[in-house]
Parts: structure tokens; C-alpha cells; sequence
């Protein structure tokens, strides 16, 4: 099991407490002022992805002392126990092993003395073969036709990865269109449906439970949609498959066990697109790139596993933000990946990171009394310097930020990866140094300005900069990179979570929401006035009645 050391009790934190009083009085540019070697001292090589860290509010003593805070909260041990299958999921009773999903054939996964990797690969050699029909054309639909579009309805972790991975691996498309539909408005079926031809299209219902009202609700008004042209029931085998855990209620669906990809419950949702979750992505970049994808995230785990913690990315990237959400009181954290493909990455981490450590209960039952998990966001560069970065810049709040790009692009159009790299190496240096009054003052003065405008104008353009940021350069977004980068993410909030002291696997907080929208669902199904709610919730339910 894992601990439940209270890390604020632990000594490193009294240290750490204290090496944030120094370094108040610092500043990153300073601590680069004097120390030549600093930018090879805080990064690091992941292969071909490079990690700088340098530019952070970090010396060497507060790197020691936030190792050290791991050491004390006993990571390493708890990285053992999740890789060997222990039931760190501890509400629900589960192992935690979305890691086992990319280990390579025959290494051994023991879970409950039971090695389930042969399972694992048997799944992944039916959807080797069915994604080869696919694409091959082999499959073919009720009227003979193959397939050309496939539309995957899921949400959240049955959603968000494949679309985050396959919008990210554009570049490696097959001839496949592939559509996603998450939200149970009416709105998201209903344009997607109007692109595609029933006769070519492959639904996949993608539900780790396959009881989502989401999912359901847009899974059988699409088999609702094709059986109108279909007419025959028997053409459903053809056009649906199901990825999910739960056999009963996809057969009660309708969908033949043959055409189901099985997943298990020690499987998180938010951590599935490597397994059976995983089809639309095999469909929309191939099979071969998607194993690619899962090896450049196993390569992730081994360096997790067996990698001092002073070296260690995902553990690195984890203290560092403990270290600005608990000592610098910075509630948020900024993914800003300068890569128009990479444009669902932050999204996809909003589920990962709070559906994980978005929580207030510790291992032993107790509120907290620190915060944990932060408000993860973002949007790609450049577009996010039009939108935000004058918070960034200019607010009062710390906002760390993780900047990440290729090096190569995909598209070497004209200049426009010079553009764009010059903006993702001038905001960090931007960020760090920012400008200060003299300098506003001397660059006024040069435009002409008289004493007493300067000193009107200057501290609106001044630039406090100490703003902490990670660069993470990949030498391009391939499967295997972006494997690793989904894995050091994931690793990175598990690491969290152990020296939070918290649970980061179940998600106990998405229930009250749905259990409430349950009991709202009958009120609204006829035209009687509302009074069981408080009055808002009433005068809005009432209002909404009256208008419909
Ligand atoms: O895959 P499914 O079972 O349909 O769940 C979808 C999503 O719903 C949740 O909010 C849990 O209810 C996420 O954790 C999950 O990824």
C-alpha cells in the first residue's frame, strides 16, 4: 500500500519552507547571473525529447530538499507498488495498470499472482487484425461497401485521449475519416451524422462501463439513424463495435461479443487510450503507429521505474510543481505546446490531472489542510500569446507553464517554423527576465518621449518576469514521442498524488452531478411547475419550460 505520511510533517518541507524565503529575495535570471553551467545542471535527455528546467525558481538546495521530500514521502516504494499491480486504487479496490497495456509481448504482468499480459496482446491482436480489415477494405458494410468513416462515441477518458492522439499524429492519417461525438447534446450527433453515409460507416461505442448516459444516449440515436437506411438489424454487426469492460450491456445493446474489444476495470478511464479505447486511434493512424505510441510510452515507464529521482522527468516535472503549488501558492498550471497538432493536449490533461488529484480527502480519510491537484490549461502557441499571456506576463498570479514544441515540423512551409520557434524561445526568456522600469524608461526615452510622459506610461509596460517555465523540445511529434510525453505526464501526476496523500485513481466527484441530473431528468419530461429544488434551481427549470 501507499503511505500516508503527511508531507507537510515531513523535514524536507520545514526546509523547503525556508529556501522559499530565501529565494523570494532572488530572481531565475539571477541564479543563471551566477551559475554558467545552470542550464546543464537542471535538464535533462528523454531520448529524443530534451527537458529544461533551468528556468525556474530553483537552486541546488531546494532541488535536494524537494528529492529529499520524495524520499521522505516514500515514492520509490509506491512506484514499485503501482507497477507490480498493487491495489493502489484503494476505494475501489483496484490495481492500477494502464502501464501493463504497453508492455511488450510475453514480459510477464503479475496481477493477483495471475500474469494478464497474454490477455492484454490477445486484445491487441484482434484489433491488429480487425484495423487491417478495416483499412484493407476487407471489411465490408451491409451493402458490400468498405468503410470510410468511423465515428467513435465516448466521453472523457473514452474520448479525449483518442482525439488528443489523433489530432496530434495527424501527419500519419490513413485514407479513414474518423469523427468523434461526446457530448450528450443533440448538436454533436447530429452534425456528424450529416457527413457521413451509412452504407461506408464503422460506429464505435467506446464506454469503460457502457452505462454513460452520454454515450448511450448518442449510441442508440446513431443506431437508431443507420437502421432507418439499414432497415435490417442484422447490419448493426457490421457497423458496431464496442470497447469497453462490461460484456453484459454491450450484447443487451445489441452488439455481438465477436465485435466487442474488451479492457478491465484496473484500467482508469482517463488512463485508457492505450488499451481497447485505443481503436479509433489504430483506425486513424494504423496499427503499427499506435504500437509505436504504446512503446514510446512503455520506454516512459522503464525510465520511471528505474531512474534515480534526481534524473527522473516525470518525477522532476512533479516536484516542480509541488513546489509552486504548495510553497508559491500558484493554484493553476499552464500546458502551452507550440504545435497546432498538439491543440488537444492541455485538454486531454484537464481530465487526467483533476479527475486525479482533484481532491480534498487523504489516504487515511482526512481533509487535507494543503492545496493539491492544480487547474490545468492551456492552448497552442502562438495563438495563446493573442488570448493570455498578458496575464501571464503582466497578472498577479503565478502561472507555471510547460512550453513544448518539435523541433522538425511536419509542414516546412516557407519560414513559418522560424516563426513559430522564435516565439517559443523568446517567451520563456521573456517570461524569466521579464524588463525592468530603467529599461522601460531608457526604450521611452528613445522613442522620444518627454520626462514627464515616461514617467506616466513606464510602470504600465514594466515587466516583473521570475515567471517559472519548463521547455520540453522533442526533436519531432512522432508515436513514440508522443507516447512518452502522454506517459511522463501521466507519471507526473501520480507522483503528485502519492506525496499529496491522496488517492489519484478514483473520481468519486463526478457522481453527485449525475445522480442529481437523474432525478432532475422526470421533471422535465412534462409541462407541471417545479417546487422541489431551491428557488433558483426551480425558476430556472420553470423558465426553461416556458420557453421550450
Ligand atoms: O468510459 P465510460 O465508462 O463511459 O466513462 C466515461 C467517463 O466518465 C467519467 O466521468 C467517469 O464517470 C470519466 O472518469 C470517464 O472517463
Amino acid at each position: 500500500m501507499l503511505s500516508t505520511i503527511n508531507f507537510t510533517q515531513t523535514t524536507a518541507y520545514q526546509k523547503l519552507l525556508s529556501d522559499k524565503k530565501r529565494l523570494e529575495s532572488s530572481s531565475i535570471s539571477a541564479l543563471f547571473q551566477t551559475d554558467s553551467e545552470r542550464q546543464k545542471k537542471y535538464s535533462l535527455f528523454f531520448q529524443d525529447i530534451f527537458i529544461d528546467f533551468s528556468k525556474n525558481i530553483l537552486d541546488a538546495a531546494t532541488f535536494n530538499h524537494l528529492i529529499e521530500l520524495a524520499k521522505e514521502c516514500q515514492l520509490e516504494s509506491a512506484i514499485q507498488a503501482q507497477l507490480q499491480g498493487e491495489a493502489i486504487n484503494q476505494t475501489e479496490g483496484r490495481a492500477v495498470l494502464h502501464t501493463a497495456l504497453r508492455k511488450p509481448k510475453g514480459q510477464s504482468q503479475l496481477l493477483n499472482g495471475v500474469n494478464i499480459n497474454a490477455d492484454i496482446h490477445q486484445v491487441r491482436a484482434h484489433m491488429k487484425e480487425f484495423t487491417e480489415q478495416v483499412i484493407s477494405g476487407a471489411w465490408k458494410g451491409y451493402t458490400n461497401k468498405s468503410i470510410t468513416d468511423v465515428v467513435n462515441i465516448g466521453i472523457g477518458g473514452s474520448d479525449l485521449g483518442p482525439v488528443m492522439v489523433t489530432e496530434a499524429l495527424k501527419p500519419y492519417k490513413t485514407h479513414l475519416n474518423v469523427h468523434f461525438v461526446s457530448n450528450v447534446d443533440g448538436t454533436h450527433i447530429a452534425e456528424t451524422l450529416k457527413k457521413v453515409n451509412p452504407e461506408t460507416t464503422l460506429f464505435l461505442i467506446a464506454s469503460k462501463t457502457f452505462t454513460t448516459q452520454e454515450t448511450m444516449a448518442n449510441a442508440f440515436t446513431a443506431r437508431d439513424w443507420f437502421l432507418k437506411t439499414a432497415q435490417d438489424e442484422s447490419a448493426v454487426s457490421k457497423h458496431f463495435v464496442a470497447l469497453s469492460t462490461n460484456k453484459a450491456q454491450v450484447e443487451k445493446f445489441g452488439i455481438d461479443s465477436a465485435n466487442m474489444f474488451a479492457f478491465w476495470d484496473w484500467v482508469g478511464g482517463r488512463y485508457s487510450l492505450w488499451s481497447a479505447i485505443g481503436l479509433s486511434i489504430c483506425l486513424s493512424i494504423g496499427y503499427d503507429n499506435f504500437e509505436s505510441l504504446l512503446s514510446g510510452a512503455h520506454e516512459m515507464d522503464l525510465h520511471l521505474a528505474s531512474t534515480p529521482l534526481e534524473a527522473n522527468a516525470p518525477v522532476i516535472l512533479a516536484l516542480l510543481g509541488i513546489w509552486y503549488v504548495n510553497f508559491w501558492n500558484s493554484p493553476t498550471h499552464a500546458i502551452l505546446p507550440y504545435d497546432q497538432y498538439m491543440h488537444r493536449f492541455a485538454a486531454y490533461f484537464q481530465q487526467g490531472d483533476m479527475e486525479s488529484n482533484g481532491k480534498t480527502v487523504d489516504r487515511t480519510g482526512k481533509r487535507v489542510d494543503y492545496a493539491t491537484g492544480p487547474v490545468i490549461w492551456g492552448e497552442p502557441g502562438t495563438n495563446g500569446q493573442h488570448a493570455f499571456y498578458q496575464l501571464i506576463h503582466q497578472g498577479t498570479q503565478m502561472i507555471p507553464a510547460d512550453f513544448i514544441a518539435p523541433a522538425k515540423t511536419h509542414n516546412p512551409i516557407g519560414n513559418h517554423h522560424t516563426l513559430l520557434m522564435s516565439n517559443f524561445f523568446a517567451q520563456t526568456e521573456a517570461l524569466m527576465n521579464g524588463k525592468s522600469l530603467e529599461v522601460v524608461k531608457t526604450e521611452l526615452g528613445k522613442a522620444g518621449l518627454d520626462e514627464s510622459a515616461i514617467d506616466k506610461l513606464a510602470p504600465f509596460k514594466v515587466f516583473e518576469g521570475n515567471k517559472p517555465t519548463n521547455s520540453i523540445l522533442a526533436k519531432e511529434i512522432n508515436p513514440a514521442t508522443l507516447g512518452a510525453l502522454i506517459a511522463m505526464y501521466e507519471h507526473k501526476i501520480f507522483v503528485q498524488g502519492v506525496i499529496w496523500n491522496i488517492f489519484s485513481y478514483d473520481q468519486w466527484g463526478v457522481e453527485l452531478g449525475k445522480q442529481l441530473a437523474n432525478s432532475i431528468l422526470p421533471e422535465l419530461e412534462n409541462e407541471d411547475p417545479v417546487l422541489s429544488h431551491d428557488s433558483s434551481t426551480n425558476g430556472l427549470i420553470n423558465q426553461f419550460k416556458a420557453w421550450r
